[in-house]
């Protein structure tokens, strides 16, 4: 079993550049099943776990990929008769595989998806996807693990409302629609980044998409869609990641690629905690003196703070000067880390839907397991601080989202160091 292992106290400085949106190209990948001319190029594409999913996921409804990861680039042909299954080995693997059910159903007229199930951060449905769906003239059904829809015909533009401005099923909504007969509006859309660059990809494709970035989406359905070149944005959550690294260590890094307009909360946080953020030409520098402040943070959707942000926040205010509110709102069971990091002598306590959170603590290094992909990243920073050594296991959930996590921070002059099986002698020593 792979460990990192990181010794606290190096300060963080140099530059670090931001991969691709993971959030980004998922979506992004299983749209490009909606092209029945031409080939689809996708470039600045992360070299993640859940990418090698995605298009094993491609590959099983019978597209042709070409991935290049020493390019960053994905060619997808799905000019041929798409399968209409997406099989649980995926689905369990990676949630959002469940977005390729809209631009299978928009081109079958039928799709099969394994059910995801619940994961460590909820119990996180599907019923507004299938609501979208339904509204489409699509009929759902479930048996064996799988839900099925249906239509006779071309799916039909609708008005359609969603509960929560849920990020999956605005995006699978988007791609059904986008070949679907007449105008679909999405009301109470979810408004992320990643929403506005799947918008700007349906439209390079020759799609009709308005309203991407707003609460109201307006979609007119087009006959046909074909291949075009896309370049995916960079992860605003990777980017936020290395921003409360940066200032956990009291450090001075330029985080080259960064969006500025992706990130606004997380930078007035972190601003109010008394971290310096500037903006360059090159991306975000991120300073930190002196003792920073504790505050209250409540995720949000978009604009609001972002959820995937929540857990590596949590370990900078352990560092922070006085009593702090973390309050999760978009996953009911996002706290995992919170048993993690109170073993690295974290001082805080859960209290429904909130932590509350008495600082600062005097961090231990510990031997600790990632519970979901932020909470890996979260507790490698808590890492960088602590006194003595840290070792954080369970690093699949990390390669699911961070390219060469343990590398950029050693390149910015963390102690730090990635151990497989074989070394397992040497993580002993190291203790
Ligand atoms: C691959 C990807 O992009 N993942 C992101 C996406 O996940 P994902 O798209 O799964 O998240 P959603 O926005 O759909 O979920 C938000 C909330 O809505 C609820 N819900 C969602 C759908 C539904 O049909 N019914 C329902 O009740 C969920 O249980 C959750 O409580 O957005 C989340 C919220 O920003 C991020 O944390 C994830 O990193
Ligand atoms: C929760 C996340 O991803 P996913 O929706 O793919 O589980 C995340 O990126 O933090």
């Amino acid at each position: 079993m792979d460990k990192i292992v990181v010794k606290g106290g190096q300060r963080l400085k140099g530059n670090v550049r931001v991969e691709g949106a993971k959030n980004a190209v998922l979506p992004v990948l299983a749209a490009a099943l909606l092209a029945t001319k031409g080939k689809n190029v996708i470039k600045d594409v992360p070299t993640l776990a859940d990418v090698l999913t995605i298009n094993e996921v491609l590959k099983s409804l019978n597209t042709e990929i070409k991935y290049s990861p020493e390019h960053n680039e994905v060619i997808i042909d799905s000019q041929q008769r798409l399968s209409s299954e997406a099989q649980f080995e995926y689905v369990r693997k990676m949630r959002a595989s469940i977005l390729v059910m809209g631009p299978i159903l928009a081109r079958n007229g039928f799709a099969r998806v394994a059910l995801p199930g619940g994961c460590a951060i909820g119990s996180r449905p599907i019923d507004q996807h299938l609501k979208g769906f339904e509204a489409m003239g699509a009929e759902i059904s479930f048996g064996h693990g799988f839900v099925e829809a249906k239509t006779v015909g071309r799916l039909k533009g609708a008005k359609i409302y969603l509960d929560v401005p849920s990020v999956g099923a605005t995006e699978n909504i988007m791609t059904a629609a986008a070949l679907a007969e007449g105008t679909t509006i999405i009301e109470n859309a979810a408004k992320e980044p990643e929403i506005v660059d799947l918008a700007n990809f349906i439209n390079e494709m020759g799609g009709k998409v308005k309203g991407a970035g707003t609460d109201t989406i307006r979609i007119e359905g087009v006959e046909e869609l074909h291949g075009t070149e896309h370049h995916i944005i960079p992860d605003r959550i990777e980017a936020g990641t290395f921003m409360v690294a940066a200032a956990i260590t009291k450090g001075d890094v330029l985080i080259e690629n960064a969006v500025p307009e992706h990130m606004t909360a997380l930078i007035s946080k972190m601003q109010e905690m008394g971290v310096e953020i500037t903006e360059e030409n090159q991306g975000l520098r991120v300073r930190s003196k002196g003792n920073l402040k504790s505050v209250d943070i409540k995720t949000m959707p978009h604009p609001g703070f972002p959820t995937d942000m929540q857990s590596q926040m949590m370990a900078l205010m352990m560092t922070a000067y006085g009593t702090g509110i973390i309050t999760e709102t978009v996953f009911e069971n996002r706290f995992m880390h919170v048993e993690e990091f109170r073993r690295m002598n974290g001082n805080m306590k859960i209290e429904g839907r909130s932590v509350m959170m008495d600082s600062p603590s005097n961090l231990q290094g510990a031997e600790v397991a990632a519970t979901d992909l932020r909470a890996a990243a979260a507790l490698i920073i808590a890492g960088l601080v602590a006194e003595g050594v840290t070792r954080v296991t369970e690093l699949y959930h990390l390669d699911r989202g961070y390219v060469d996590f343990d590398k950029k921070l050693a390149a910015l002059g963390a102690d730090i160091e990635r151990i497989g099986t074989e070394n397992t002698e040497k993580a002993v020593q190291l203790v």
